[in-house]
């Protein structure tokens, strides 16, 4: 049996949204840039799908959203533009950022840094949440931009982006939010709080990998990463990517009429699967369910190396993270578990199992099993695991 459970990491392409694309790779395939038929016969698809992009986050027609290649561009463009524009200038002179933000923002925000910018990280505080009072405190007058991401990839945490957005307001300083694990999982409109910066990811919900988005509130310009033939109104220059584009349409329609479904039956098949996970000696979940994203559970089995319990997994046919793919290479702690101050033998044990629309009852019945069997296994060959709930002193509270 094969589980698939990196859904965070990235999401099968849903059929439906592959149908939609496949003409514009062996049909339609013009660019939309020439001036012939084979060109303009892409421009209702291109249309059409704009349109259910702008839809799918409630941005009105003025404000502007460009199609990048993937959330790690789109949070680069906006951190190295307001250097640019902001820093460069002597305008302003310091970002504040999430110190458990993706790599993406964190090392765009080092590399800055490295180059003038002062960079505040916010601490997450015992639960893996930003306090939005953290931003208050330590925004000023010289402050050029927030970057807060609206949910934690590893956790699923979901963080106070509205209250973040009202304090940017009150200060007139532009926020960006990485909503990159929000799309699909949680209501996103942007009408309804204060963000001038928003990115996401075609393949973190059903559609291909290769495309993202960066919207743009209207009055907020940003200086192009990619000059050439001015595509996407000279904001992203580039042959646009129809096929691309097509599919982050179709699969952001699809996940807003999916959206009842993830935060209702696949919330509940997560909250019963991380019950009986619980269930196990010795595990910690960081987040608060109720303040997690409803797909995503990040659990510590403690004297078991992350690593170690995914090859178990992985030779069952399961697959799961310990974090974000982004950090899997190295042996290092989750970043999110050093972040809250967890002890260092819980640090190393988290995994993260994140559900999708296709995930099915007995995928996690079957899942379930496997980790017992492993964690039996591993704790079994552990030369200094023994299991102590009373009084051990690790910063989380044992279930
Ligand atoms: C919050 C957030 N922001 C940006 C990215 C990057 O998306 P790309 O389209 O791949 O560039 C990701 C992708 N996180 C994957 C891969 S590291 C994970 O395993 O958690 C993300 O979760």
């Amino acid at each position: 049996m094969k589980v698939y459970l990196d859904n965070n990491a990235t999401t099968i392409v849903d059929p439906h949204v592959f149908a939609e694309m496949e003409p514009y790779f062996v049909q339609r395939y013009g660019n939309p840039n020439s001036l012939h038929l084979f060109a303009s016969e892409t421009h209702p698809a291109l249309k059409d799908a704009m349109e259910k992009i702008y839809a799918g986050i409630h941005a009105p027609k003025d404000d502007s959203i460009v199609i990048t290649s993937c959330a790690t561009e789109s949070n680069n463009w906006v951190l190295k533009s307001i250097y640019f524009e902001q820093i460069l200038t002597g305008k302003k002179n310091h970002i504040i950022i999430s110190e458990v933000e993706h790599p993406s923002v964190i090392a765009t925000a080092k590399f800055i840094e490295s180059m003038g910018c002062k960079v505040t990280y916010l601490p997450i505080n015992h639960e893996g949440i930003i306090d939005p009072q953290s931003v208050r405190d330590t925004i000023t007058d010289k402050t050029a931009l927030v970057s807060v991401m609206w949910a934690n990839n590893e956790t699923g945490a979901i963080f106070p982006v509205e209250e973040i957005g009202d304090i940017c307001e009150e200060y007139n300083v532009p926020f960006h939010t990485d909503a990159v694990q929000a799309i699909g999982k949680l209501p996103v409109d942007i009408q309804s709080f204060n963000v001038d910066y928003l990115t996401f990811s075609a393949h973190k919900f059903h559609g291909p990998k290769g495309v993202g988005a960066l919207y743009i509130k209207k009055g907020r310009e940003l200086t192009p990463l990619l000059h050439g033939g001015s595509q996407m109104g000279g904001y992203r220059s580039g042959t646009l990517n129809v096929p691309g584009i097509v599919g982050m349409g179709k699969a952001m329609e699809q996940a807003v009429d999916a959206l009842d479904y993830e935060m209702e039956d696949i919330r509940e098949m997560r909250d019963a699967f991380e019950d009986e996970l619980l269930k196990i000696e010795d595990t910690f979940v960081v987040t608060p369910r109720e303040k997690r994203t409803p797909n995503t559970i990040l659990i510590s089995f403690r004297g078991i190396e992350g690593e170690s319990m995914l090859w178990d997994l992985n030779r069952a046919g399961i697959a799961a993270s310990t974090g974000s793919a982004c950090a899997s290479e190295d042996l290092e702690a989750n970043s999110v578990m050093e972040a809250i101050g967890a002890a260092e033998d819980l640090a190393h044990t988290a995994i993260r199992f994140s559900l999708s629309r296709y995930t099915t009852q007995e995928e996690l019945d079957y899942t379930l099993d496997m980790v017992k069997k492993a964690v039996e296994r591993l704790r079994g060959i552990s030369s200094t695991y023994s299991y102590a709930p009373e009084g051990h002193e690790s910063g989380l509270d044992a279930h």
